[in-house]
């Protein structure tokens, strides 16, 4: 684009103009006397001239080291006289580049610049700081991208499910939840509720990490990234769409959506009893983990599925194909137009039993999600597959307690537990949870909400909700 030559800028301190430059899919800034640089388009928010001061600037987010947190910076100055007549469309030029790409052809809502957001922010969650963080170092972004927001600080337990079930269609491009995996329960939980809960459901979910587990964040940004709120931010600008499973959980003819995890035994107490420690951060899961080990209590419950495959070497290739190839292997999205606006029904009654494997042998634990990470430090699942329409079950047998540490803590780190021999990996379409004895007390985790323990089934809806996401898969951190 002819616009598009070097434009020279004073920048803030500077006594020189430097030159700014489009080169393939940076910006390169040349100094006179200071070392080039290269800013990413893809980390570029905005790029503006006002014509009144001659002021250009240019906002991106960049790391000072190849493993510090992104910081938000403006690159600011004043326009040579003689580029000031091109600095408007020159500006305009380098957004634009910045933006493009952020759509995916074959998903039909195209990701925009300038997204209307809606914003739900805890101010109970993680270690309280969800309000400064948004306000401090989330909301300058999205301003300066143009977003409009519309926020709102959830007032008590429940308010984010009442919100979603009535939020309008049509009229935000993403919810954005400033909070932990327990606010993007509530909010999966209100869409299912909205009178055209399909409809909900295809509003996309961005997750701002300001909980204690952040488990969302970590599958869609990473271990790296998964804690960092300007990577987030940045997800909120560019990510793209990706549909992902969900659950179906029914419990005494209720059904409450999962779309994270459902434990039973120590790591269910690990959790739930250590709700009370959100200040501690995720040392919380450490810590009750440990506590837990003392105990040394198994499960006793019957798990019965319907498998697809306990392969692990298979669940490693579909992640490898997956992984490298994910415009070959990725399900073709759930078209709204064809479907009708209510959930889907129940694909297994309670009394379909054929071809379902029954499992009675004392367990630790049974845990089964979608999504690898479900804690940073924790990665329980992680062949897992967002849109396979498949759940991810382990079932932990009664070993050792010194193996059960050993095997555990480490292993969980880098998903590396996943080839344990004592932990059976299954992946099915459906399956239930009986317990078997009444007098000991045991826990049940939903998205790591305490539900009762009483029999439940949870089975899969493929494809039902959305997500922004950098890249279409979850980000696997899992050596294979
Ligand atoms: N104003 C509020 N007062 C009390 N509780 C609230 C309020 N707003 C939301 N909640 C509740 O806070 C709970 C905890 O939030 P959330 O799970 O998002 O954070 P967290 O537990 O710190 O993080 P994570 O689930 O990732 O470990 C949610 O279940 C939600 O219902």
């Amino acid at each position: 684009m002819a616009v598009l030559r070097p434009i020279h800028v004073l920048l803030a301190g500077k006594q020189e103009y430097a030159s700014l430059s489009l080169e393939g899919t940076a910006l390169k800034v040349k100094n006179p006397k200071a070392p080039a640089f290269d800013i990413p388009l893809q980390c570029v928010v905005a790029s503006s001239f006002r014509e009144d001061h001659h002021h250009l600037e240019i906002a991106y987010v960049s790391r000072k080291k190849t493993n510090s947190p992104y910081a938000f910076i403006k690159l600011q100055g004043e326009v040579k006289d003689g580029d000031r007549e091109i600095a408007e469309e020159w500006c305009r030029a380098v957004t634009e580049k910045a933006y493009e790409g952020t759509s995916i052809s074959d998903y039909s809502l195209r990701v925009r610049q300038n997204r209307r957001l809606k914003v739900l922010v805890n101010p109970k969650s993680g270690t309280g700081k969800a309000v400064k963080t948004f306000v401090t170092t989330v909301e300058p972004i999205l301003r300066t991208a143009g977003c409009s927001l519309d926020v709102v600080h959830t007032k008590h337990s429940g308010h984010g499910r009442e919100i979603a079930s009535e939020i309008p269609l049509d009229t935000y491009d993403a919810v954005l939840i400033v909070s932990g995996d327990g606010l993007i329960h509530e909010v999966m939980n209100g869409f299912a509720l909205h009178s055209k809960p399909r409809k909900a459901f295809a509003i996309a979910i961005a997750p701002i990490p300001a909980g204690s587990g952040n488990a969302l964040s970590l599958n869609l940004l990473g271990l790296k990234d998964g804690f960092d709120c300007v990577a987030a931010a940045m997800n909120v600008l560019k990510g793209k769409l990706m549909n992902v499973d969900v659950c179906s959980f029914t419990q005494n003819e209720k059904r409450t959506i999962s779309f994270m995890t459902q434990s039973v035994g120590m790591l269910a107490d690990m959790d739930i009893g250590t709700d009370h420690l959100r200040w501690m951060g995720d040392a919380r899961f450490t810590w009750g983990f440990l506590r837990e080990l003392a105990k040394m209590k198994p499960c006793a419950v019957e798990l019965s599925y319907k498998v697809e495959t306990v392969d692990k070497k298979k669940m490693v290739e579909d992640l490898r194909e997956r992984r490298d190839h994910p415009d070959k292997t990725r399900p073709p999205p759930i078209s709204s137009e064809a479907e009708s606006d209510d959930l889907p029904l129940l694909r297994y009654p309670a009394t379909d039993t054929a071809g379902w494997t029954v499992h009675k042998e004392p367990m630790m634990y049974v845990y089964a999600g979608k999504g690898p990470y479900v804690a940073r430090d924790y990665m329980t699942f992680p062949v897992s597959l967002p849109d396979d329409g498949l759940i991810d079950i382990v079932a932990r047998g009664v070993s050792a307690r010194k193996e059960l540490l050993t095997s555990s803590l480490d292993g969980w780190a880098n998903g590396q537990a996943y080839w344990n021999e004592n932990v059976q990996y299954i992946r099915a379409h459906a399956y239930r949870i009986k317990p078997l004895a009444t007098k000991t007390k045991s826990t049940l985790a939903l998205d790591g909400e305490e539900f009762p323990l009483v029999e439940f089934q949870v089975e899969v809806i493929p494809r039902l909700a959305t997500l922004l996401s950098p890249q279409d898969h979850y980000a696997i951190d899992f050596k294979i």
